[in-house]
């Protein structure tokens, strides 16, 4: 039967990248997105702002909604100090297979743990399961209909604390109007947007970041 396009992304990152070497795993994935097929990763554009952010902040401990096929997990990873740990979450088994390659072929298993289920499971047992007390930086790019829900999760288990910033993908296409709302006018964030275009298009979206102020 015919193959899906995560695995042909996964081969084309394992015929044009660079074992242990992410940059040329980001580029691989960006030239399959733009010349082949397009795919729901972050992108070139959105992903510097992303690194930018990653950067600024300079997490120990970073939790990441929706890994997909890995793209936007190398990208952070990449950047975080030794011992640094991400923690990414991803409900589909296939797409989970294909990110686990990509993060081996990136070199960055060792930063990264990616955990098979469903947000609602895991959030509550983040601490007794993982060992984290707060994370410092979150990434949602997951279905955009668990963005706020999740958020509210998240701090109902205490896994956010005073300066832990999230930073959330697609906030204007496919958009996500209930958990805009809510971090724009909840006095528990400070939120800003940075304009940018939806990954390989001329569209507009954007990222929204917002520092959680406890
Ligand atoms: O729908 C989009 N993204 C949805 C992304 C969804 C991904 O998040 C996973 N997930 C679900 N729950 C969890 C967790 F973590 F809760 F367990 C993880 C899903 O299995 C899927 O791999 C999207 C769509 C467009 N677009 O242009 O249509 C552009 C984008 O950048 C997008 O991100
Ligand atoms: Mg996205």
């Amino acid at each position: 039967t015919r193959s899906t396009r995560p695995q042909r992304l996964l081969k084309a990152v394992q015929k044009h990248a660079t074992r242990g070497d992410p940059q040329s795993v980001i580029s691989a994935i960006d030239h399959f997105c733009r010349h082949s097929e397009w795919a729901m990763n972050i992108g070139d554009e959105k992903g510097s702002i992303l690194d930018s952010v990653v950067s600024e902040v300079n997490p120990e401990k970073v939790l990441e909604l929706g890994t997909y096929c890995g793209y936007s997990t190398v990208r952070i990873a990449r950047l975080l100090p030794p011992g640094a740990r991400l923690i990414t979450l991803e409900f589909n088994a296939d797409y989970a297979a294909i990110a686990r390659q990509v993060i081996i072929w990136a070199g960055l298993e060792d930063k990264v743990q990616l955990v098979e289920g469903a947000s609602e499971d895991w959030i509550p047992r983040m601490k007794e399961h993982f060992g984290i007390e707060t994370f410092d930086f979150v990434f949602l790019d997951h279905w955009k209909d668990r963005y706020l829900p999740d958020t509210k999760l998240m701090e109902d288990c205490g896994l956010l604390r005073k300066g832990t910033v999230l930073l959330a993908d697609n906030v204007i296409c496919p958009g996500v109007p209930d958990y805009l709302a809510y971090v724009r006018n909840s006095l528990s964030y400070k939120s800003c947007y940075f304009k940018s275009h939806l990954e390989y298009t001329k569209a507009e979206d954007g990222l929204e970041k917002s520092v959680f102020l406890g």
